[in-house]
């Protein structure tokens, strides 16, 4: 029997910008879960962030992405201690619920000892997708570096694919102390875009690829975006006005995921001092380009 596993998720920023619900970066920020073999069913203790309002139940993300997990599998793990050592923020932007699902499907693969390879890693990805509602977070978390995500209409399923970021790309994420819930800022936009926005943002979503693995020189114009951003302003009006401020002045900025937070692409130049952030914590991440890694428990 496993003596259990040790898995650590990066965050991630979805969208970069036009890329909505396609792309997708993983960001060297890591939440670290521990799931060991327990008497009773089930036990789960909780630090960092969200440890005073996650469910310590079977309630809890992690737990039912586990359990999704190990019954697609066929194994039966039995009782479970879960430990979460969590340090992305929550409610943010950065992937934090995607992180969540990855940590229990990577433990629940490592608990029946399948390695996330080949069809076992598609088969968990599309858990994960399914779990999420789209795939962006959730391939970035997986993967690492730049994913590329789409639902395939053939067969109903998820798919993403990996593209190495350029080894200059520095981001940096710009985080509000206020939460939005991804739910509610998905309920503020429309149901059709006009057309000329839908082809803008073909074309940025298609050029953003291209700049953040090969052209860095182009993540400006790659990063603009007319599918989501200014549709969801209300939901954190100060936001838009960091990256419209921080735009303006070369650098390339955009809302990350659902927001409130910002992510900011650069090559390592700092921040103009002219943009106020006070309310912001600003925090340089590198780029993730491992992914989920899982560890057995000795
Ligand atoms: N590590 C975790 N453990 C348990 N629940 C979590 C964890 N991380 C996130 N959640 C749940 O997910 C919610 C946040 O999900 P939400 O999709 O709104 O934001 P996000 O994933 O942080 O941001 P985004 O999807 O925009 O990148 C939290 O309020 C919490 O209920
Ligand atoms: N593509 C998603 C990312 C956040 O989960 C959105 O913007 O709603």
């Amino acid at each position: 029997m496993s003596a259990g596993v040790r898995v650590r998720v990066p965050a991630s920023s979805a969208n970069l910008g036009a890329g909505f619900d396609a792309l997708g970066l993983a960001l060297a920020l890591h939440d670290v879960i521990e799931v060991r073999p327990h008497t009773s069913s089930l036990t789960v203790l909780v630090s960092g962030e969200g440890a005073d309002d996650v469910a310590l139940d079977e309630s809890h993300l992690v737990v039912r992405a586990l359990r999704a997990a190990v019954e697609h599998l066929g194994y039966d793990p039995g009782g479970l201690e879960l430990t979460c050592a969590n340090a992305i923020p929550h409610a943010r932007g950065l992937g934090s619920s995607a992180a969540a699902i990855v940590a229990g499907i990577a433990a629940g693969y490592g608990l029946a000892g399948v390695e996330l390879t080949g069809t076992a890693r598609e088969d968990a990805l599309h858990l994960a997708a399914e779990f999420e509602g789209h795939a962006d977070n959730v391939a970035a978390s997986l993967l690492g570096g730049l994913v590329l995500a789409w639902g395939d209409e053939r067969t109903g399923r998820f798919r993403a694919a990996r593209v190495e970021p350029h080894e200059d790309l520095s981001p940096v994420a710009i985080v509000p102390a206020e939460r939005s819930a991804t739910h509610v800022t998905r309920g503020l936009l429309p149901e059709v875009v006009p057309h000329a926005d839908a082809a803008f943002a073909v074309g940025r979503a298609a050029l953003a690829v291209q700049a953040i693995a090969e052209r860095p020189d182009l993540l400006l114009p790659a990063t603009a975006d007319t599918l989501h951003q200014d549709y969801r302003e209300k939901a954190w009006p100060d936001t838009l006005r960091v990256v419209r401020e921080l735009r303006a002045r070369g650098v390339a900025a955009a809302v990350s995921g659902a927001g409130p937070t910002v992510l900011a692409l650069t090559t390592g130049s700092a921040l103009p001092r002219a943009v106020d952030l006070t309310g912001f914590t600003v925090i340089p991440v590198a780029v993730d380009r491992s992914g989920v890694v899982v560890t057995p428990l000795g």
